[in-house]
Formats: structure tokens, sequence, C-alpha cells
């Protein structure tokens, strides 16, 4: 199928630009003004629309297979293709692990089958993520896996952690590391402070993730490998990696939208919607959070896009599981907060530039580009008509969010994944 995009307002190398797209076999094949429609090409009028690289999302958890009912390939990445996301990095965190090449394999083969957006997937780093054994970074490299995480735990062994950054690095593959020392939990399920005094939960203390960053960053200056740190949730990760970064270590980070969105003082009560890891932290973290991304402490946003079922979520803040949905409601509630709010704090081209090259470039993803000759994964969002977020309308299994009910802007109008129409609101309303 060939496309025409016309007079669209395209994020094009950092700039906006008012431009027609020319999509043929499944690239970009030409920019310009006032482009002719060919006879094969559909027309697609994004008069007063944003269009941009399908943005990029590093994190995302699609539970398939082992946990299908609260995700599958087809439904995460529907999601993702929902939210505007044409290219997801798949957590390792399903049943079989992803932790030696046959298994990485399937995965690559069942991401490309059943995936309606780019699927890249993780292996671990340990054997069944677990205390132990390290994968063979070379062969889950060669079958596929573009990126090595244990996401959902942190590696609790210095040791192993240092062997796994000489290893991921020598493969060539990106580290993205939870950062979480087990035995400072304590049983924690919202973060330590006044909230969780005031709802009567355990807490969990920032040092749950700085002890262990302080350790990993010394790992990375030790070895000189690339550590990608997931999910920052404390202004205290924040300082330390700012300083990694002023001393050369090669340090990467990641925030999720709910961590730039909410703090724990806005936690309603007993709702595990609110109930993630990292946990929401104080105002003054979520602060800091923002003013490390602005100043490039912080490189880009990533969702952790978590899904559970209903009756999991409905067990309230101690009884449920940890994570919160993320790919579908990304885009629209970090634009209408921090782009087009009362109290800007981004520009549109901030926003789009940690959603689609940044997150590429962390992980040497090829991604995140209109150029001619790249591949026509594209993004047309409409930043003029107000929505509100409904939980029957999400394509994800997971109906996990705290952001439902919430009026935004940004919806997704269309998503293409080389050069294909993988998603239109108009068919989706129907
Ligand atoms: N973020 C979460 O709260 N949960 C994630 C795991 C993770 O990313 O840590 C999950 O798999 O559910
Ligand atoms: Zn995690």
């Amino acid at each position: 199928m060939a496309y025409l995009l016309k007079n669209g307002q395209v994020y094009l190398e950092h700039q906006l630009v008012t431009c027609d797209i020319r999509i043929q076999n499944g690239k970009i094949a030409a920019l310009g003004t006032d482009l002719t429609p060919l006879a094969d090409e559909t027309v697609f009028d994004c008069t007063a629309k944003l269009v941009t690289p399908g943005l990029v999302d590093p994190h995302v958890h699609l539970r398939d297979p082992g946990q299908t009912d609260k995700e599958t390939i087809a439904t995460g990445s529907a999601a993702a293709a929902r939210g505007g996301f044409t290219t997801i990095g798949a957590m390792p965190n399903v049943i079989p692990v992803p932790d030696d090449a046959t298994k990485v394999a399937d995965m690559v083969q069942r991401n490309t089958e059943n995936g309606l957006v780019h699927i890249l997937q993780f292996s671990s780093i340990t054997k069944n993520r677990e205390a132990g054994d390290l994968v063979d970074f070379q062969a889950v490299k060669q079958a596929g896996a573009f990126a090595v995480s244990n996401d959902g735990s942190g590696v609790q062994d210095a040791a192993t952690m240092l062997k796994a950054l000489a290893g991921a690095a020598e493969a060539g593959l990106t580290l993205a590391a939870h950062v979480e020392e087990d035995s400072l939990k304590f049983g924690g399920v919202i973060n330590a402070g006044p909230k969780a005094e005031e709802l009567g939960v355990p807490g969990i203390i920032n040092a749950v993730e700085t002890s262990q960053l302080a350790r990993d960053i010394a790992l990375s200056e030790a070895t000189g490998a690339h550590y990608h740190m997931c999910h920052v949730s404390t202004a205290a990760s924040v300082r330390m990696i700012r300083q990694a970064k002023a001393a050369g270590i090669p340090v990467t980070a990641e925030v999720t939208p709910h961590h730039l969105l909410l703090s724990d003082e806005m936690i309603p009560g007993n709702d595990a919607n609110y109930k993630m890891n990292p946990p929401l932290r104080s105002e003054a973290d979520r602060q800091a959070l923002i003013e490390g991304l602005c100043d490039g402490t912080i490189d880009c946003i990533a969702t952790d896009h978590a899904p559970h079922t209903a009756l999991e979520k409905a067990k309230g803040l101690c009884g449920s599981p940890f994570g919160i949905t993320g790919s579908e409601t990304a885009f629209d509630t970090l634009y209408t907060t921090f782009v087009q709010g009362a109290q800007p704090r981004f520009t549109l081209t901030q926003l789009l530039n940690w959603m689609t090259a940044a997150p590429a470039r962390c992980f040497n993803i090829d991604a995140g580009t209109l150029l001619p000759g790249a591949a026509a994964d594209i993004a047309v969002f409409d930043l003029k008509t107000p929505t509100t977020i409904k939980a029957d309308e999400f394509a994800s299994k997971g109906h996990n969010s705290p952001f439902v009910g919430q009026t935004v802007y940004g919806q997704t109008i269309a998503t293409f994944v080389s050069g294909k129409l993988v998603y239109r609101k108009d068919d989706a309303q129907k």
C-alpha cells in the first residue's frame, strides 16, 4: 500500500515543519511541499495534525507466553500502536524466561508473527532472572536479542553485575537495569512517607534504589560498560546519574510518564492503580525527575507498560501486584500536562525527542527518523480535540491505569509500521 500524508505538522530532525510525506514500499520515499498524489497512493489529509516518527518505547511487559490473561503479544502491540508507538522493547519476565539462544529465537519469531509493531526482545541477564549463572550474551545476541535486563528484579550480587556489564558490553548489548536492593524492601508497597503513614501501609525507602544505583555506577566505571537505568524514581538517583555523566561514566537513564506526572501525595486511597515499582515518590522527587529530563541527565521516556488483570488489581495496595499500563496514555497525558498545560515545562520537540530518537540512541535502535529511506514508521496525533481516557477503549487487556477518566489532548489518529496502517482511530471507534 502506498500513502501520501498531506500537509502535516511534521517532526523532522528536531524541528516542526509543514510538509507532505510519501510512503512507498514500506519506506519514506519523499518529503516535500505540494507533492502530487500518484495513481496508486491513498491520500491521508494531515492538516493541523502532528506527524512524527513512530514513538519508541524500550520498556514494556507483554506477558506472553505465561500470563496471557494479563496481555498477549497481539494485544500489547495493539496497545502500543494505539499509543503511537511503532517500536517497543519486550521485557523478559515471561514464562519461560528467554535466557538462551533457543528461547530468544522463539520469542523473536512469536513477536514477528503476532506483533502489530516492531517488537525488540530483551533476554534476561541471569538464567531464569535468578541469582546464579549469567546468560550467554553472544549467543542471545546472535539469536536476535537487542538488549539484556532482569527487569522486575534487581541483580543482587555485585560480582554478577560486574561480569554482566562486561559481558553485555563485549556482545554489544545494552544492559537495562531494574535497580532494587532486596534487603531494603521491608515489604513496602508505596513510597515511604506521610502517604504510607496516612494509609497505614508499609513504605519503600529511596535507598532501595539509590544504594544499588551507587554500586552499579561504580561497576559501570570499573568496566567502562554502558549501563542503562530503568524507571528512575528519586531525586538522589538523578543527582547520582548527573555526577556519573559529568565524570564520563557511560550511564543512560529512562523515566516513566507516571513518575513525571504523579507523586505519592496524589494516591487517592487504597487504589492499586497507583501501585507500581518503583513507587510514585514525593513531589520533590517528581520535580527532580522533570529537571533531570530537561537538563539531559535522564535521556528518554519509557512507559513500563505493566498490565495486570482487574481481579488482581482489585486487591488493594497490599494485595495486588506492582505495575500499571502505559502504552495508550503516555503521549497524550505528557503532552497535555507538560506541553499544552497552564504551566508548560517541555517544548513539543523536546517531548518527541525523548519518545523517539533519544530512546533509539540509548539502545542503538534504528528508528526515530523520517528522513527519506527510513522505514515508514509514523504516528499521527490530533493535538486539538480533547478526549476522555476510557478503559473500555483500551486495546490492552490491562485496564490498570490511574489516568482513566482524565481529559487529554494528543490522541493518536493513525499509526504506520513499515508503511502499513496498523491503527486508525476511526476504525477503532466503529
Ligand atoms: N513496574 C512494575 O511495577 N512491574 C513490572 C516489573 C517492573 O518493571 O519492575 C511488571 O512486570 O509488572
Ligand atoms: Zn522494573
